[in-house]
């Protein structure tokens, strides 16, 4: 089977980060994503500052959502995954605890799988607003831009501009 007969799946991966520099942490995951054979960096969300939920005594996240395009397979989508957040530093000490960055894969195509090491749909995305808020503007307003415009979008962060403090309802 050559690379043009695989079928192309479109996937969405959230990305968060609130240890410094969280800006460069998200650009530099969605840079490596895109260089990976097989994946193609498709549509991007606003980045989104977010109160921490869950274990709450840390310090605020970035978080976007991501679309791509990719011909792996869904195991080798998550080894990619966690092998990119390991080479940026990543270690997990606490649970939902401080981290350079985090990749989960919430939905890929209409796929629905659970294994000991990956679910799909992610299990906790419907629980939280850092994923829905983004998921639903990549989803339904920025589709299928090019590579090109994400690292000037990217950029607009600097001086914090396009970042949205957003806190979640209580
Ligand atoms: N859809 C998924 N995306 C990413 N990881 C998943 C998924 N389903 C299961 N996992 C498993 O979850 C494990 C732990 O992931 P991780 O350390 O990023 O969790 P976390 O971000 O701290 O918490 P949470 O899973 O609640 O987001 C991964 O090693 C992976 O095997
Ligand atoms: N605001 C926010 N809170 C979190 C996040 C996150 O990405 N953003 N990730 C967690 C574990 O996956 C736990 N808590």
């Amino acid at each position: 089977m050559t690379a043009e007969d695989r079928e192309r799946i479109i996937a969405y991966v959230a990305l968060g980060s609130n240890i410094d520099n969280r800006e460069y942490y998200l650009q530099s995951a969605i840079a490596a994503l895109n260089e990976e054979t097989g994946i193609t960096v498709t549509g991007l969300s606003s980045i989104y500052e977010t109160e921490p939920v869950g274990y709450v005594d840390q310090s605020a996240f970035l978080n976007m959502v991501i679309q791509i395009h990719t011909d792996l397979s869904p195991e080798v989508l998550l080894v990619t995954l966690l092998a990119i957040e390991t080479r940026l530093g990543r270690t997990r000490d606490l649970r939902w605890g401080p981290r350079t960055i985090d990749l989960d894969l919430l939905i890929y195509g209409d796929h629905r799988l659970t294994t000991p090491d990956l679910i799909i749909p992610h299990p906790r995305m419907l629980e939280r607003a850092f994923v829905l808020v983004p998921l639903s503007e990549v989803l339904f307003s920025r589709q299928d831009i090019a590579f090109e415009s994400i690292s000037a979008h990217l950029e607009k962060l600097e001086g914090k501009e396009g970042v949205i403090l957003w806190k979640k309802a209580q």
